[in-house]
């Protein structure tokens, strides 16, 4: 049966993913993150080369024995005894090796999932969203397993390597015509290999890439799970899924109808080599140039090579998908992290002000204009607005969340000025805490959760935090008190509880400014007013900006914006903004039921 070859043109390509390192790059990260456990790497090479040298040894012990077949017992056992012991040495310094190898993977393994995840969180957020978390979760879970489940073959290529070399000075012992014999496999391999490499290499980086793509699509659907069954999209999202798998499928088994082809030209050339090797002995024995246990080792020795040599071109397969799995790893690291110039912390008052701010998602059109603001230190702002009018996106950028595309955001204490963007990503969160529409709950205590963003707090602090937030009531019914599990699949908590969670993690970390997103819009009306009071309780005595759909919350901070249209409109006390009836107005009494009175 002929087996068309694949071409890469035909797999699915995704350009919405993140950077792939060159394989020079790829080589010099993986050689720094083993030279930090220098030990174990060390180990890995000195048994290996011990393990190479015991598998060698035994063919030409077993010519020697067919040689001195009749010399006599003391001499036999000598060579028997000498066979025993390189075979047991072989064994226990291939095992040897093979876990010191393992060892050291699997260290390498961990520094790199650790320091991809590092950059993944440190990156600019904007390139994350673009990128799509699930090409970030595919490099860091799928692509760092498939180096992780390389690493003992790794070991075995060096090992067969080592071997290969070590048996080629073993023939050369014998006699250098029976060498040139066993050469006549390596033109054969060679030029299977490289037509193999030349179209395997992008076939691997193609599947890897499809299975990226497939990631992001579930991940998308999980998700967007919500949406799907409201706007009942699942058939779409079900055709979607299937269709990111089957180029997934088909990419693989292309790759695999490949390397199917590439196995039976490796069963060839062996064919051939010992076909030469016996050839050529027969002659030489005939002609007395060497002695039959000459030719016998030499033949062992071949026989002995099938396996280190299958091992490494079968398994350049294997390294190629490594390589490709690698290079993605390693490509997060190539982004740029944004550069962190301010790593002081805040004083005591913090103005947050911005100026010119802009925002378009797309590049193209703006969802907010404009904006200028000031929050005097220790006030509070209220944004309202209509749905849409560009409040979370104002929010977000002031909470350094995400870049605005035009403009900045300054914070300044008694030291000076300070530009968002040019603070340092762990020193942003002691400036400024958000809480946003999309609060999580993490998998673990309850203890765990609160402290996430301050872990060294005493229960004591965290059950003030949790009364300020109106929380103690719930967590004092709690069946293990701050170490109940929440979380998925952990104990349930209410929409309302998720946010006073929120809020009483922000009020532990203690930001000198705090911008609420809708902090209250989640608990429906009964709720709502409890969590408004949990709010108030972080607002007091910071500075804040609150995102505010319930007008009450507006009213009670000390200046408020109106949105529209991602323009501020209006801007003034409540009181003020009442006696100019305008839209503010218009809105506080569509909202209250009745006009009310400015200073009423
Ligand atoms: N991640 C995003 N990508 C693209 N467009 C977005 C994104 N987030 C918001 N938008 C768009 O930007 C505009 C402003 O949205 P934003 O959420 O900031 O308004 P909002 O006033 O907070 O609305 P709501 O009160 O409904 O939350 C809307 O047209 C929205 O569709």
């Amino acid at each position: 049966m002929t087996v068309p070859a694949p071409r890469v043109a035909d797999l699915p390509e995704n350009k919405d993913i993140l950077p792939v390192a060159a394989p020079g790059q790829t080589w010099r990260v993986l050689l720094r993150t083993a030279l930090r456990h220098r030990g174990e790497a060390a180990a890995a090479l000195g048994f290996t080369v011990l393990s190479s040298a015991g598998v060698v040894t035994s063919p030409l012990l077993l010519g020697l024995l067919v040689d001195r077949a009749g010399a006599g017992t003391a001499a036999l056992v000598r060579l028997l005894a000498a066979l025993g012991v390189a075979v047991l040495c072989t064994a226990v310094f291939t095992a040897l090796a093979q876990r010191a190898a393992e060892r050291l993977g699997a260290r390498i393994a961990a520094d790199l999932r650790e320091d991809t995840l590092t950059q993944a969180l440190r990156m600019d957020a904007g390139v994350l969203e673009k990128a799509g978390a699930g090409d970030v979760a595919s490099r860091v879970t799928d692509d760092v397993e498939q180096f992780v489940e390389s690493v003992p073959l790794g070991a075995a290529v060096f090992t067969a390597l080592v071997t290969v070399g070590v048996a080629f000075f073993g023939f050369l012992s014998l006699d250098w015509r029976l060498a040139l014999a066993f050469t006549v496999v390596f033109p054969i391999h060679a030029l299977s290999l490289r037509w193999y490499l030349a179209k395997s290499g992008p076939l691997y980086a193609a599947e890897r890439r499809s299975s990226a793509e497939r990631s992001r699509v579930l991940l998308g659907s999980l998700h967007g799970a919500g949406t799907v069954r409201a706007y009942r999209m699942h058939p779409l999202q079900t055709a979607r899924v299937a269709q990111a798998s089957a180029h997934s499928v088909d990419a693989a088994l292309t790759s695999l109808r490949l390397f199917f082809r590439f196995s039976m030209g490796m069963n060839g050339a062996e064919a051939v080599g010992l076909s030469t090797l016996l050839t050529a002995g027969f002659f030489l024995v005939r002609a007395d140039a060497v002695s039959v246990g000459d030719v016998t080792a030499a033949a062992l020795l071949f026989h002995r090579l099938f396996s280190p040599l299958g091992t490494l071109l079968l398994s350049f397969d294997d390294v190629q998908r490594a390589g490709a799995a690698l290079a993605r790893v390693v490509g997060v690291a190539m982004i740029p992290i944004p550069a962190a110039k301010v790593a002081r912390a805040p004083g005591a008052a913090v103005t947050l002000s911005c100026a010119g701010v802009g925002h378009a998602y797309d590049g193209r059109t703006s969802v907010v204009r404009a904006v200028d603001l000031r929050v005097p230190a220790g006030t509070s702002l209220a944004i309202v607005g209509a749905s849409g009018a560009g409040k979370t996106t104002l929010a977000g950028i002031l909470g350094g969340a995400f870049p605005a595309t035009e403009g900045t955001v300054t914070l300044t204490d008694a030291e000076g000025d300070v530009a968002v963007s040019d603070l340092d990503p762990d020193r942003l969160r002691d400036w400024i805490g958000i809480v946003s529409q999309e609060t999580h709950v993490f998998t673990g205590t309850l203890r765990e959760d609160v402290t996430f963003a301050a872990p060294d707090r005493s229960d004591e602090a965290i059950l003030q935090a949790l009364t300020a937030v109106g929380a103690a009531g719930w967590v004092g019914t709690l069946p293990d008190g701050l170490d109940t599990r929440v979380g998925e699949g952990e104990h349930p908590l209410t929409a309302a509880q998720v946010q006073q969670l929120a809020l009483a993690r922000l009020l532990l970390r203690d930001p000198a400014v705090v911008v609420l997103d809708e902090a209250t819009a989640e608990a429906g009306s009964s709720g709502a007013r409890d969590l408004e009071r949990a709010a108030a309780a972080l607002v007091r005595g910071r500075t804040a900006v609150v995102v505010a759909h319930r007008l009450t919350q507006a009213r009670d901070c000390d200046a408020i914006v109106v949105m529209d249209r991602g323009a501020i409109v209006e801007s003034g006390t409540h009181a003020d903004l009442l006696t100019r009836e305008g839209r503010y107005a218009a809105l506080w009494s569509a909202w209250s039921g009745a006009p009310e009175v400015a200073g009423g």
